[in-house]
């Protein structure tokens, strides 16, 4: 059986950030993941995950400067101070929240500077790795599909386990969407054999929709049991936009039999 991570910035999203823990732990979860967590002082955001007996399994470095277009900073030449501060400040809430991974992201690049933004990329990648090693942190790669997220510099698993590759850092591993996946690359169970040295986490969601994994064209009972066949026994986060409320759409778990 599957181990799941509730992802709070989309569910149980109708109300304030920290409530959503004590209504995860109320759904039975034990484990969430979050995107972006920085507006909340760390010391209230332990004592409520003390408090509930959850843990923050995963975390995002901060977007930057979202009204002016970025989304991550991992590969933006002349922003590395940025992206340096905005490791510090991720894995200075990893380590308080006993947090295992962060979720570096790539930025969006243009096209004609994206030879010299995947060398920074690599770059700055592997000294983020080397700084947050002795804390047992691992760094998640992440590709987002180009429909949803246009000129983001890694959409592909195939072109993040090659990065992986040129960083040459053992902590860090693709971050393996399959919502993003499907989109961009389809043939969901071959990429999974093939990337399974470099998974180091599991996120779905329903394709097209994004909304509870029950619906469209990825049936996930055979996509758990891929995993678990390739020696995936990590947690899957649970990144979907409910249809409905979150508790309610939970009861996907039962059709599927995951719970
Ligand atoms: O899939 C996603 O969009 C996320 O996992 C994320 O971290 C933000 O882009
Ligand atoms: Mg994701």
């Amino acid at each position: 059986m599957p181990a799941f991570t509730a992802n709070i910035a989309f569910l149980f999203a109708d109300r304030p950030f920290v409530e959503r823990i004590d209504a995860a732990r109320a759904a039975g979860f034990e484990n969430v993941e979050c995107h972006f967590p920085y507006d909340t002082p760390v010391e209230t955001l332990k004592a409520r995950l003390d408090g509930a007996g959850v843990r923050m399994t995963g975390l995002n470095t901060a977007p930057g400067d979202i009204r002016a277009g970025d989304w991550g900073l991992a590969g933006l030449i002349g922003r590395e101070d940025d992206f340096e501060a905005g490791v510090r400040q991720a894995a200075d809430y990893a380590r308080a929240l006993g947090t295992p991974m962060i979720h570096v992201m790539a930025g969006v690049v243009d096209e004609d500077a994206r030879p010299q933004a995947y060398r920074t990329y690599v770059r700055n990648l592997r000294s983020a790795a080397r700084a947050v090693a002795a804390d047992g942190i691992t760094l998640l790669l992440e590709p987002l599909n180009a429909r949803d997220r246009p000129g983001y510099l890694v959409s592909r698993s195939d072109d993040i386990a090659e990065l992986i590759g040129e960083i040459g850092e053992p902590n860090v591993r693709l971050l393996f969407d399959a919502y993003h996946v499907q989109i961009m690359e389809g043939d969901l169970i071959r990429r999974i054999e093939r990337h399974a040295p470099v998974i180091g986490h599991v996120q779905i969601a329903a394709v097209p929709s994004r909304a509870e994994p029950d619906e469209g064209e990825v049936h996930f009972p055979a996509i758990f049991d891929a995993l678990a066949a390739n020696g995936y026994d990590g947690l899957i986060g649970l990144e979907y936009k409910p249809r409905g409320s979150t508790e309610e759409g939970l009861a996907w778990m039962d059709r599927l039999g995951v719970r």
